[in-house]
């Protein structure tokens, strides 16, 4: 079955969209909805599948079974004209050390058959200032940050105007600050209209940016929407510390809370739809010590542990 008729909200669409190698399912039938000016932090462990996938939908690798559209162009039967508009960061492109950025995107610029001779300055002069490496724009490769040479790398894949930005682990062996650096110009780029596709195996990194999120787990899209949706599918939990806490978990086994459980001062339970106010005030009434009372909604981060199985790296 072709994507949806109504493509044009969604810069990028997959149905059933899968890869096969040997016997190993590295991408097993997804349906990837990256909605038109979003920023897509498309996440998952090491492994999951990401990469296979991004390569699928550029044109890169045949896959196995699917449909895709990219830009409301069919793939692979449009791909000349998508990808026109698209500009990505895969594994990067190969940076002489010893020239300076500015003479690296003239190279790189120059390889393209696309492009125009007589308009080549302005178009890296744009793409420089564009990454703020304009007053770098002379130092030698070498001489970059890691920082500067990811935003170099960004640079290049906006030396045509671009629709849609693909970028495969873009942090990836950042330091903090570079990682820092990375973002806040995905920030400034999705500011400008582009739609990105962000990878990454870290949530804490890119969640600050994102507007919608995908998670893939062992080559399954295993939860995708945008962040207050997701947000707002975890079940809340109220957490009462008290004194009392048999009368407590009495109370509110009365009042219908979901999955009461004590342990020790602390009585937990979902709450669903019950207001708080109610609950509390049922507590009061029947002499129930409070010393802390709270509805928690667990983070995107429990989510995302939850789906995949992944802690977090904790940098020195
Ligand atoms: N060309 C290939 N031949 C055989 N297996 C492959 C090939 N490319 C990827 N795989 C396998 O497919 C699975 C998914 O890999 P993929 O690179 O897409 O994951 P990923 O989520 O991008 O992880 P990473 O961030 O480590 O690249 C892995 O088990 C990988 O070993």
């Amino acid at each position: 079955m072709p994507p949806s008729a109504d493509s044009s909200s969604y810069a990028v669409e997959t149905r059933d969209l899968a890869k096969v190698f040997g016997s190993q399912r590295a991408v097993d039938g997804i349906d990837l909805q990256v909605p038109t000016g979003s920023v897509y932090g498309f996440l998952g462990p090491n492994g999951s599948g990401k990469t296979t996938t991004i390569r699928m939908l550029l044109g890169l690798i045949t896959p196995t079974a699917g449909d895709h559209q990219i830009l409301g162009h069919p793939m692979p039967a449009e791909l000349t004209t998508a990808l026109h508009r698209v500009g990505s960061l895969i594994e990067g492109p190969a940076f002489h050390s010893h020239l300076s950025g500015m003479a690296n995107l003239r190279r790189l610029d120059a390889a393209d058959a696309r492009s125009d001779a007589s308009t080549s300055d302005q178009r890296i002069h744009e793409a420089l200032d564009r990454v703020g490496l304009k007053p770098a724009a002379g130092k030698r490769f070498r001489a970059y940050s890691l920082g500067m040479k990811q935003r170099l790398a960004i640079a290049a894949a906006l030396l045509a105007p671009r629709d849609l930005l693909v970028l495969d682990e873009p942090t990836n062996g950042l330091d903090p600050q570079g990682t820092r650096e990375v973002r806040h110009l995905v920030g400034t780029l999705a500011a400008d209209g582009i739609t990105v596709l962000i990878s990454s195996h870290l949530l804490a990194e890119i969640q600050q940016i994102c507007s919608h999120i995908g998670v893939m787990r062992a080559g399954k899209l295993v939860a995708q929407g945008s962040i207050d949706e997701l947000r707002s599918t975890q079940t809340a939990q109220l957490v009462v510390h008290t004194p009392d806490p048999e009368q407590a978990a009495q109370v509110l086994a009365r009042l219908g809370i979901g999955q009461v459980q004590r342990d020790g001062d602390v009585v937990t339970g979902t709450p669903g739809t019950e207001p708080p106010e109610r609950i509390s005030a049922a507590l009061a009434g029947a002499g129930v010590r409070l010393r802390r009372f709270a509805i928690d909604r667990p983070s995107l981060e429990d989510l995302y542990v939850s789906l995949t199985g992944e802690g977090f790296e904790v940098r020195s």
